[in-house]
């Protein structure tokens, strides 16, 4: 089948986290609310079912509720919807995307680079070559060799791009070194760098990425969504000051592991009901998240 090109999302996506009540179920309200209240904010669209979502922990009926919220929000206010889905065997992720196919409000799945089974590079093009040509969606693929365990060169990142199904890269290497030089140097047509390492969002900015998929995003989020317009209209003045704080408040917020420190802002702030996640992952301590308010008052005081 020959694919025709989709234009990337860009600007800010937040990848929302999954709220539950005291009861341990998904709290559907506040997972509503906290999509408006970004998207209010300037963000351009939502993740649903990111690694911040806990999807890992979530069971079938409750990952089918998470994107319901959320392509109902994003269907009411025109926002760009991006859903996680697939996994480290090509069949089942075959499987996970025809899956979506019944949801026409998306504008592409974020699909994780396979992970554990450590394919060669050749490998990973070939399941994503596969992928993209059966999939009834566009796919961002998700690289993030610290969880995956397979870095990625530039010239394999940029052979994905280059095929026809496939809208953009999350890219969250850990840092910036020679292959992120290497590609954001020479991007494929149409292809989109979306930020997937929030410290590291306004440097990558600075070299050509087109925009983020953030936790962080959930505080301040207006103000990640000026940063990537001062870097677009090439204002240094606005963009330098305001990359440095974001990139303090990123720090904070992943101080332990993510989303359990946004977790416990979000609560402290009154926006979700509990700050609780599920094992294995445990609460952050609130020292962690007394950090995080205290960095954030600062930014926004
Ligand atoms: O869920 C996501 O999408 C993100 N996950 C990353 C992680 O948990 O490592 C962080 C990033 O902000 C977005």
């Amino acid at each position: 089948m020959t694919r025709q090109r989709h234009t990337p999302p860009t600007g800010i996506l937040v990848p929302l986290v999954t709220p539950f009540a005291a009861d341990g179920r998904i709290a559907v309200d506040a997972l509503a609310d906290l999509a408006h209240a970004v998207l209010d904010a300037g963000a351009t669209g939502i993740v649903a079912l990111g690694t911040t979502a806990e999807a890992a922990t979530l069971d079938p009926d409750e990952r089918t509720t998470v994107i319901d919220v959320c392509a109902r929000v994003c269907a009411e206010r025109d926002a760009v919807l991006v859903i996680g889905a697939g996994g480290n065997d090509t069949r089942a992720s075959d499987r996970a995307l025809a899956d979506l196919a019944h949801r026409p409000q998306a504008a592409a799945a974020l699909v994780p680079v396979p992970y554990f089974n450590r394919p060669s590079q050749a490998g990973v093009l070939a399941h994503f070559t596969h992928l993209a040509q059966a999939a009834p969606l566009p796919l961002i693929v998700y690289h993030v060799p610290y969880r995956t365990g397979r870095p990625l060169d530039a010239a394999t990142l940029r052979a994905l791009g280059r095929l026809p199904g496939v809208v953009g890269v999350k890219l969250a290497q850990g840092g910036i070194d020679g292959e992120t030089m290497d590609l954001l140097g020479d991007l494929p047509a149409d292809f989109a760098v979306l930020v997937g390492d929030d410290p590291f969002l306004s440097p990558l900015l600075a070299l050509g990425a087109s925009g983020g998929v953030l936790a962080s995003a959930h505080v301040a989020t207006d103000r990640f969504v000026e940063l990537t317009a001062a870097w677009r209209r090439g204002d240094l003045d606005r963009a330098r000051p305001l990359g440095h704080a974001l990139a303090r408040l990123a720090a904070a917020l992943f101080r332990e592991p993510n989303p359990t420190v946004i977790k416990g802002v979000l609560h402290a702030q009154g926006r979700i009901p509990t700050p609780n996640v599920r094992l294995p992952l445990l609460p952050a301590r609130p020292e962690a998240v007394d950090e995080a308010r205290k960095v954030l008052a600062d930014l926004e005081g």
